[in-house]
């Protein structure tokens, strides 16, 4: 049985941690501690995992941060300026995708998964809003590995919204949230273990 099921349980409510224009969920773990370690070695083990380029400032960088990235087809993305083909579902992330689809009361197409080696490694302040993207679809977000700050700033105000992303949790961001807020994984000094995140996406397709 899993404890945190978002419909499932009706007596268990979760509270918007956004003040205002978007809707963020924290769940808690949706998977024990043994659980979340095996998929956790699964991803690290056999995810086609490949640096990410961004653009910053016009100049072309290859992040420290690995991306892998899987659909129900094999669909091109574009991702920080570069068109990506997403591979198709091995048979455990099916199986993560469906826990997180249970827990979240969403359907899912597509996953973008990040591996962060260490503390060394984040991402800066983004919006999800790829034109590929459902408008204001759910993004479910589970976290394997290393316990990360997470934050949210709003775009006009910079009013800004923190949490801790415990090994096995999950995260919902849907409705407005990508319209109004960004949110960055901050880079830390802490000895913080490699971490992998699971962002769980609805696409047009
Ligand atoms: O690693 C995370 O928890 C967040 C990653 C993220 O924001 C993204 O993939 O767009
Ligand atoms: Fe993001």
């Amino acid at each position: 049985m899993m404890h945190n099921d978002l419909f499932e349980n009706k007596d268990l409510k979760l509270i918007n941690l956004l003040p205002q224009e978007g809707e963020v969920y924290y769940c808690g773990n949706i998977l024990d501690t043994v659980t979340a370690d095996l998929y956790l070695a699964q991803c690290i083990d056999s995810l086609n995992w490949e640096s990410d380029r961004a653009f910053i400032y016009g100049k072309e960088i290859i992040t420290k941060r690995k991306v892998a990235w899987y659909a129900d087809k094999p669909v091109p993305y574009k991702y920080s300026g570069h068109t990506k083909v997403a591979l198709i579902w091995p048979d455990f992330l099916q199986e993560i995708k469906q826990r997180v689809e249970h827990s979240s009361g969403e359907l899912f197409n597509s996953c973008l998964c990040n591996f962060y080696s260490s503390g060394d490694e984040g991402m800066s302040w983004h919006s999800d809003g790829e034109k590929e993207l459902i408008d204001n679809g759910a993004i479910g977000a589970l976290t394997l590995g290393g316990e990360r700050r997470f934050s949210f700033k709003h775009k006009k105000s910079g009013e800004r919204v923190s949490l801790n992303l415990a090994h096995g949790s999950l995260l919902i961001m849907k409705s407005t949230t990508q319209k109004n807020w960004l949110h960055s994984l901050p880079k830390t000094k802490k000895n913080v273990g490699p971490r992998v995140s699971l962002t769980f996406r609805q696409m047009r397709m």
